[in-house]
């Protein structure tokens, strides 16, 4: 990456190879907002063919036109064997949390046939660097019809959500991606913990160990039906004061980490059928919550298999150990997401998922995710355990 040309990426705000060596440049904003009257007030030029649209996620049939270019244009995995197939619940969910701008759920039509051809998205976030808290855009979702690839189309949406969110006075964005780009702020490994062997080996997801049958395999990542930690259980609205506490003093240690408040927990971390589980422990004796673990639900379509179409997986999201040990904390999650019929539990080693990954039986991913700032610079490329941020 350092040799590869970045045109459109060496003339943004953010960190360039050139500049990893200097030091002396300082921590924070790389460059000053603009004046809100000289932001430029109408939308960048698109191709002739194209023009914009606004998507309004609770409108049935948009949100279907979104959903529908996902899951047949979004991410996938480095073998082209899967593509994440986020649901319609999931997106409103993902792109309607406190304080969000509709203008900033960026769709690019056919002028002729109103095919939606692409997409990009923005949501607002209170996020923390070390001890600045900055309001940025969590930017997401960036997606262009495959039939529309290297038409330097993506450089068009990423500027336009830029003038959307400079728009509202905001001049940093957050994102992660799997490919590398000037400049990650982290590099993250991901990591997967079978739930059902079976079916991840009959659809190449994984491959059966050496010296391994499949009825080893199948023992090796075989759970208990029922949770072991005493006062584990469902998130209910009434602990998101609680929740929010604890998190926000867990959250504390890192560089990089949102700045959840009580309608952040109500909104990302509150149980929602088929979205996100959460589940926390309360202390017999105490009644004080001193532990939390989450996962969200990002099913992939399986490409070419016969028999199956959709992997079912759960990925970690925030977790906080205060009492219960992290190995015994994350077990039961993993025991509850077998229980609700996931294939797979994916992790980053991001916060402190490494001190559990190994010994709960993950193995490590194919790839990695790259963490990034817009126009926020941060000096030393940080570990993954000093990242207290997850994307979806
Ligand atoms: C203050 C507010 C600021 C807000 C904005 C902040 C920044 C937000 C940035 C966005 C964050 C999104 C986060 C996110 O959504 C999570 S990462 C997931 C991105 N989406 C996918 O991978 C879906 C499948 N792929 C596609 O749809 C296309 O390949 C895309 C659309 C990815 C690129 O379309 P294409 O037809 O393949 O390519 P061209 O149009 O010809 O353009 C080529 C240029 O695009 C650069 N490129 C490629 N992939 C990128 C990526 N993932 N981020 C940023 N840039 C990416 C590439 O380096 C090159 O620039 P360079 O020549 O300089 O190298
Ligand atoms: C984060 N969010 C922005 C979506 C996103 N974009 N680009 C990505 C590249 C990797 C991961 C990822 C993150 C955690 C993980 F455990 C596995 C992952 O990808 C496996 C490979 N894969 C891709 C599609 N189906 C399977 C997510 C993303």
């Amino acid at each position: 990456s350092l040799a590869k040309r970045h045109k459109f990426w060496e003339t943004q705000p953010v960190g360039q190879f050139k500049d990893l060596g200097d030091a002396s440049l300082p921590e924070g904003p790389i460059e000053p907002p603009t004046p809100l009257s000289e932001v430029k007030q109408e939308p960048y030029n698109l191709p002739s063919p194209y023009e914009w649209t606004t998507c309004d996620l609770d409108s049935e049939d948009m949100c279907n036109e979104v959903y529908v270019l996902l899951t047949n244009n979004y991410v996938e995995d480095d073998e082209n064997m899967f593509r994440f197939n986020y649901s319609k619940e999931f997106l409103r969910w993902a792109l309607h949390p406190p304080g969000y701008y509709k203008s900033w759920h960026i769709g690019v039509r056919v002028k002729t046939s109103k095919k939606l051809v692409a997409f990009i998205t923005g949501v607002p976030a209170r996020i923390r660097a070390r001890d600045t808290v900055v309001v940025m855009a969590e930017i997401n979702f960036l997606c262009v019809h495959k039939k529309l690839r290297s038409k330097r189309l993506a450089p068009v949406m990423i500027k336009e959500v830029t003038r959307r969110v400079h728009l509202e006075n905001i001049w940093q964005a957050a994102y992660t991606a799997g490919v590398v780009l000037p400049t990650p702020v982290s590099t993250c490994q991901y990591w997967h913990r079978s739930l059902n062997p079976k079916k991840l080996i009959d659809v190449g997801f994984s491959r059966l160990g050496a010296r391994m049958t499949m009825s080893r395999t199948i023992k090796l990542y075989k759970l208990p039906d029922q949770t072991i930690t005493p006062g584990f259980r469902k998130m209910e609205p009434r602990d998101v004061p609680a929740v929010t506490r604890l998190l926000r003093n867990y959250l504390k240690q890192f560089v990089v980490a949102p700045d959840f408040d009580e309608n952040d927990v109500e909104h990302w971390l509150l149980p929602k059928e088929d979205v996100v589980d959460s589940y926390l422990v309360e202390s017999p004796e105490t009644r004080e919550i001193t532990d939390f673990c989450s996962f969200y639900t990002l099913p992939s379509s399986i490409l070419g298999n016969q028999n199956y179409s959709t992997l079912k997986a759960a990925y970690s999201y925030y977790n906080v150990s205060t009492k219960t040990p992290w190995i015994q904390l994350m077990n039961d999650a993993l025991i509850v997401a077998k229980r609700k019929d996931f294939n797979v539990f994916n992790a980053l080693d991001v916060m402190h998922n490494e001190t559990f990954l190994k010994e709960l039986k993950f193995g490590p991913g194919d790839g990695k995710l790259h963490y990034y700032l817009y126009n926020y610079r941060i000096n030393h490329v940080l570990r993954p355990s000093e990242l207290g941020l997850v994307l979806l």
